[in-house]
């Protein structure tokens, strides 16, 4: 029996597919695995019991990735699941911004007394008259599963697109329109662009990376769209640019004291995956990601550990050594299954960055004695038998 506790709420379809094997518990005490969304997870004190946590979504910046990877506890996300949920979100914030729509509705719902409205509508509509995006120059930094799927809409939009994303996946490369503009600089992105959005995971890297200094090349009058995390923005330095008039709009969708209710700035709450759609997608890829790895000691799309795939356990036993990717790791495992007399049936050791997780098939069963050999080797973060 597996035990999972849900940091926020997850969609029903998804945890519907956890069989009569799962119970949820409303603690995390005893748990095997945490479904996330935003929840922070950084203060968070994990019980060892915790072997898996999934982010029913796509950015992981909330979850200490790499304290959980030295730990041994395998992080998921969903990749894709929501971009469709995100996309269309954002091709709203572009004609949010082009168009008085919030304005135009908040004048009619004042006047909504008014006798002569509909006279009144056609006299004053002008001040809510905007642009159109068809033929504008729309700049993507980040061409992910969200930014390719932009990408590919604006341009069936008529927009001119210019994508930038110098470690672009080569799934997403196919997948975009032969219309995208590869641009190779973001100095290109700056200068010639009438809208920009912004879908680059928060990193050390990408941190503030829309800064004064990015703004300054920005045309003057440009529209900025903001959907993938606060803080890739200095949003102090974008208020000044805004007051100035060299920001035309500012669309974001993450709400703090700096942004909300300031003129020019259209904020949504983080809506940007809240579809019923998104919010079934996400949590069916992170249900069967856990279960694969629960009871398959299988991983796919793991953020910290190595996509390691060796189907269904037919041998006797089956254990998962999570570690460190240093070497002489894979002859410390055999020699200590081999003194036990234990044949190897099938094995498979993967590695990805400074972490590597290896999948091993017995004949027989391991000791409990063998089991704390491997435990305590150095580098070795965790050792699960999955069968
Ligand atoms: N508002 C919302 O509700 C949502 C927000 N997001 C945010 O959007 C981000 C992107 O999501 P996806 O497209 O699904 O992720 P993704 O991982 O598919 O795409 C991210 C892309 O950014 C690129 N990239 C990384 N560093 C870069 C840099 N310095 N310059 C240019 N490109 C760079 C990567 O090569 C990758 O192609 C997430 O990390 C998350 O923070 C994601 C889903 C929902
Ligand atoms: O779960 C959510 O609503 C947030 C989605 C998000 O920001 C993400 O997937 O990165």
């Amino acid at each position: 029996m597996f035990q999972y506790h849900c940091l926020n709420p997850i969609a029903e379809k998804g945890l519907g597919l956890f069989n009569e094997e799962y119970k949820k518990s409303e603690d995390l005490q005893e748990c095997d695995a945490v479904l996330v969304r935003s929840a922070k997870m950084h203060d968070m004190e994990l019980p060892e019991s915790v072997k898996v946590i999934a982010r029913a979504g796509a950015g992981v910046n909330n979850i200490p990735v790499k304290d959980c990877a030295e730990k041994g506890v395998v992080v998921f996300n969903t990749p894709g699941a929501n971009a469709n949920g995100v996309k269309e979100l954002v091709l709203a914030g572009m004609l949010l911004a082009s168009r008085d729509i919030v304005g135009g509705i908040e004048w009619v719902a004042k006047e909504k007394d008014q006798e002569d409205i509909d006279k009144l509508a056609e006299k004053q509509k002008k001040q809510f008259a905007g642009c159109e995006i068809m033929g504008k120059k729309l700049g993507i930094i980040g061409l992910g599963a969200i930014g390719a799927m932009v990408a590919n809409a604006a341009s069936a939009l008529g927009m001119e697109v210019y994508g930038y994303d110098p470690y672009i996946s080569i799934d997403a490369a196919w997948n975009l329109s032969r219309t995208i503009k590869h641009i190779k600089s973001l100095d290109e992105i700056y200068s010639q662009c009438d809208y920009i959005t912004i879908h680059v995971p928060l990193l050390d890297s990408t941190k503030e990376m829309i800064n004064k200094e990015a703004l300054d090349k920005m045309k003057d009058g440009v529209v900025l769209l903001n959907f993938a995390r606060d803080l890739l923005v200095d949003e102090d330095a974008l208020i000044e640019a805004l007051d100035s008039g060299k920001v035309k709009k500012y669309v974001t969708d993450f709400a703090n004291h700096t942004v909300a209710g300031h003129k020019g700035i259209l904020v949504t709450p983080h809506l940007g995956a809240s579809t019923e759609e998104s919010e079934e997608n996400c949590a069916v890829m992170a249900v069967k990601e856990v279960r694969d790895f629960l009871e398959n000691g299988n991983i796919k799309n793991s953020v910290n550990f190595p996509n390691c795939d060796m189907g269904t356990c037919v041998a006797v036993g089956r254990i998962a050594i999570c570690h460190k990717n240093i070497p002489n790791m894979i002859s410390q495992f055999t020699k200590i299954l081999g003194a036990e007399g234990l044949n190897i049936a099938d094995m498979t050791n993967k590695s990805k960055g400074e972490y590597a997780y290896t999948l091993i098939d017995l004949e027989s069963t391991a000791s409990k004695e063998a089991l704390d050999e491997l435990k305590a080797i150095e580098g070795v973060s965790r050792v699960r038998v999955v069968k």
